[in-house]
């Protein structure tokens, strides 16, 4: 655990490994965030987590070492609807990020295109009470409707227990959709366990539900390296290899207890896709028509 004097949590790594495995070129870490930095982007009064800054400079001097080229900046709970930290780090990119947002119900069309123009490519919707107030499906299912027009997606946070209240909502949603972390099944129950079985169900409903294969850091109690992790989560990667994601996670929110190695985590990588084909899908292929489909 590492808390600063004003009792900001730092939950990533200042001396993250080099990896072993190197991503192919044009790789993309599809899950991360940044925090702040606070003095220009304060935190949400309603954030459930005080960061410590984590801004753009270490997201990409992380990149660097871990042999990634483009991130998608997913915006974080600590920032709420408040998008500027992560358009901030798009803007900065040189065109090597893109964004989901979190957006206020009650956005307008016209910031709606904003953050369009911004690299934003979808919004997150969060169901997780540890970490936003509430989470209105009726309103979410609005944004659904209204994003379309635009040609993003949503991405769903939820825990494994919630799956089959989130069933309805998610088959009303009108554009593709992105599981975070794969609705945290828990991974010691094997690759046929209740939690990954009953995920597979939901990826099998619509060809157009993606999902995260990420945070073996959150997902597998035992740590690195993460054998249970891999074990279940090998298995999705070869039956759904056109619409898995991978990510870092950087800079872990919340994982002050538990902080990874970021180099451990790149090595998880061929473990759960073994061959050159798969590893291309996981990192490049995939994000790329997701979040750069103009690329495609
Ligand atoms: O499990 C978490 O604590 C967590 C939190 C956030 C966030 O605060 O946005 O994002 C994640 O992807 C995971």
């Amino acid at each position: 655990m590492s808390t600063d004097e004003n009792g900001r949590i730092r939950s990533w790594t200042l001396t993250p490994s080099t990896p072993r495995y190197s991503p192919p070129a044009g790789a993309v870490d599809a899950h991360c965030h940044v925090f702040g930095p606070m003095a220009r982007f304060p935190f949400s009064p309603k954030a459930k987590y005080l960061p410590q800054d984590a801004g753009p400079d270490a997201l990409f001097a992380l990149r660097e070492k871990l042999g990634f080229a483009r991130s998608v900046i997913v915006q974080a709970s600590c920032h709420g609807t408040d998008n500027a930290a992560t358009l901030n780090g798009i803007a900065v990119s040189g065109g090597t990020c893109r964004g989901v947002a979190v957006v206020d119900p009650a956005i307008s069309d016209a910031d709606l295109d904003m953050l369009h123009a911004g690299g934003i490519r979808g919004v997150r919707f969060n169901f997780l009470k540890r970490l936003v107030d509430d989470a209105p499906m009726d309103k979410f299912l609005d944004i659904a409707k209204r994003i379309e027009r635009l040609g993003w997606h949503v991405v769903v946070y939820f825990e494994a227990d919630s799956l089959d209240e989130m069933r309805p909502f998610l088959a009303a949603i009108p554009v593709p959709i992105v599981i975070d972390h794969m609705g945290r099944p828990d991974v010691t129950q094997g690759r046929e366990g209740a939690d990954m079985s009953a995920f597979r169900t939901l990826l099998d409903g619509r060809t157009d539900i993606w999902t995260k294969v990420t945070c073996p850091d959150r997902l597998d109690p035992a740590g690195a390296p993460y054998a249970d992790f891999v074990k279940a989560v090998r298995p999705l990667v070869a039956d759904y290899q056109d619409r898995v994601l991978w990510g870092t996670d950087w800079p872990h929110p919340n994982m002050e207890t538990r902080i990874p190695d970021d180099g451990g985590l790149v090595e998880v990588i061929p473990q759960i896709a073994p061959t050159a084909a798969l590893q291309h899908k996981l990192l490049v292929a995939n994000p790329m028509r997701l979040y750069w489909p103009e690329e495609d």
